[in-house]
């Protein structure tokens, strides 16, 4: 486990007394307030006479969180804690950093988002509900905390690549802000979980009797933009240079907002630059393995969506830094959606995407679907392609005879399915190791154990924006900033890549472990910190001060002596 740096949960003398302060789970210790505290806070009878240490308490929680026999009684279970004590929560987390990450976050957030409302216990968060659009300043003021730092916002349209959740998408901002907590350490009082409801267009959601969402189809059009505008503007007067973190909007909805504020506010769309961000620094780690450089690549991307485009952005960003012409970078690229290759002829295009249409020349003669399209299976027998990306929500999609044919033609194929949660990932690990006789450099999206191959054990890196976001929190929080740019997420991106593990050792994984996660996110911070003081972003300091910035301002649980 790390090192503790700034241990502490927030000081309790003036706060809530008695059995308020044992409601508040920023403040609660339980079990673990000593005899003076007790005397002090009128907490005496209110609690078992034995006085615990933060050690016993996590022992004793782990082994209630082991008589839970599946992930959602899991999840619900630690969320119940979260609620409770949240020292306690991350102390649990960090001890078990690999084993819970996976229940409080990716796969199993999708099954409680899902399950939302019937899981539904005690508030988290901010739920501000377009009825209400004329009171939005009012809800913001009613937050738990004064002080927020990191804000995580959803509209819950577009969640993993389960789609629509309604309500039940606030599922993703508190588990994005426990794991800002956990890795970026910023305080968990200090972070701000909330939900857009303008609605659900899923079915199943709205004919459920114990849905808590508002009931009613999605907002669209100008009313939508005009709801995201009255927000933002609410954001800006009660919590100005907070950073805003955009999750999970659909593809129509996630690229106009962020272009919208990106130049006004501190905010990013962490599906879009922190998806971008991860996929570039394991593409970094996997190239440094086949020894090739990056200009070198064919890469072809399943999915045109926001996710799929906000990577190919950055890998085209970098394609260009070494060496490649702008129009030679975009020539590297074969984008197939659900119509098939993304090329000039196709009237449907949305600007971003236009970017990497195949001009007609490089698409005439070849093979179509029944539908007319140019398909994966055509665009993979004809490309010598060297990465292969999906980002397409479609579980499978990574077919036996598509993996290897791109293996017949290359010798070290990177192979990353990284749509969410697990059943949506366009292959297993497994497999892909099998079908290119364990050739095939592979991260995912959703966390997988080892394979083993012929002896070899071939650990698979979660290429999940996780790597990314809680440290640009930590980086923006630490230094000040004022705005997250692309060159910030472009150093993150960097920072990371040079961390991969398989830059030492070939067999390694190409990003770094869960446990190793906290110093890695300190590395990216310092790098997204130094970046923005060079744009004039944050203040200056030398580099031995950011770093020290950084290292203080990642939080550790623990019960500080009052
Ligand atoms: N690993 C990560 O960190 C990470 C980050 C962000 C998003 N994602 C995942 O990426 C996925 C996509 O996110 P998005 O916001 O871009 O969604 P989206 O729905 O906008 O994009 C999906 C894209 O896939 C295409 N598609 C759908 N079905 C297809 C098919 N049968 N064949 C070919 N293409 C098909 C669509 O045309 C679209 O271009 C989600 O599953 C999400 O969980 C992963
Ligand atoms: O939430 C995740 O696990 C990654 C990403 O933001 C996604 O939408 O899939
Ligand atoms: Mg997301």
């Amino acid at each position: 486990m790390d090192t503790p740096r700034t241990p502490g949960s927030t000081r309790l003398d003036g706060g809530p007394r008695g059995a308020e302060l044992l409601d508040d789970p920023v403040r609660n210790r339980g079990t673990a307030f000593t005899e003076d505290e007790r005397a002090r806070l009128g907490l005496h009878g209110l609690l078992p006479p034995h006085v615990e240490g933060l050690d016993e308490q996590a022992a004793r929680a782990y082994e209630a969180y082991g008589l839970k026999d599946d992930d959602l009684e899991r999840h619900i279970y630690l969320r119940a804690l979260q609620d409770t004590n949240e020292v306690l929560f991350y102390r649990l987390l960090l001890d078990h950093i690999e084993e819970m990450t996976p229940i409080v976050y990716t796969p199993v957030v999708a099954k409680a988002c899902e399950r939302f409302s019937h899981i539904y216990r005690r508030p988290r968060g901010l739920f501000v509900s377009y009825p209400m659009r004329d009171a939005i300043p009012t809800l913001l003021a009613n937050r738990p905390n004064r002080e927020v730092d990191v804000i995580v916002v959803t509209d819950g349209e577009r969640i993993l690549g389960i789609g629509d959740q309604g309500a039940g998408g606030l599922g993703i901002p508190i588990g994005k802000l426990s794991l800002y907590t956990l890795i970026g350490g910023i305080r968990p009082e200090r972070t701000l979980p909330i939900v857009l409801d303008v609605g659900t267009n899923n079915a199943e959601r709205l004919e459920d009797p114990e849905y808590l969402g508002w009931r009613h189809e999605r907002i669209g059009g100008e009313d939508y933009f005009d709801f995201i505008d009255q927000f933002v503007g609410a954001v800006e007067r009660e919590l100005p240079g907070v950073c805003l973190q955009w999750e999970d909007f659909a593809t129509p909805h996630a690229r106009p907002i962020l272009e919208r504020y990106r130049d006004r506010l501190l905010t990013f769309n962490d599906d879009i630059q922190g998806t971008a961000a991860v996929a570039l620094g394991a593409l970094l780690g996997a190239i440094g393995v086949t020894g090739k450089r990056l200009r070198d690549q064919q890469i072809v991307f399943l999915g045109a969506g926001s996710a799929a485009v906000g990577v190919a952005d950055y890998l085209r960003a970098a394609l260009v830094q070494d060496g490649l012409s702008e129009a030679e970078a975009r020539g590297r690229f074969w984008m197939v959606d659900k119509d098939g290759l993304l090329h000039a002829g196709r009237p449907d295009l949305t600007p971003d995407q236009r970017v990497y249409a195949q001009p007609e020349d490089r698409v005439a003669g070849r093979p179509r679907t029944s539908r007319g399209a140019v398909g994966l299976a055509d665009v993979i027998g004809r490309v010598e392609a060297t990465v292969l990306i999906g980002l397409s929500t479609v579980g499978g999609a990574f077919a036996e005879p598509i993996v290897r044919e791109m293996a017949r033609k290359v010798d070290r194929p990177v192979i990353f399915p990284l749509s969410n949660p697990t059943a949506r990932s366009e292959a297993s690990p497994e497999d892909l190791i099998r079908w290119t006789g364990g050739r095939a450099l592979v991260a995912t999206g959703s966390p997988y154990p080892p394979v083993r191959h012929e002896g070899r054990t071939i650990p698979i890196a979660q290429c999940n924006n996780v790597f990314i976001f809680p440290a640009v929190g930590l980086g923006v929080v630490a230094t000040g900033a004022r705005r997250v740019t692309d060159a910030m997420m472009l150093a993150a991106a960097r920072a990371l890549g040079g961390q991969s593990p398989a830059l030492a050792d070939p067999n390694g994984s190409l990003l770094p472990a869960l446990r190793d996660i906290r110093a890695v996110a300190r590395a990216i911070a310092e790098a997204v910190g130094a970046e923005a003081q060079r744009a004039g972003l944050a203040p200056q300091t030398t580099p031995e001060e950011l770093r020290a910035r950084v290292a203080a301002a990642q939080w550790t649980p623990g019960y500080p002596q009052a």
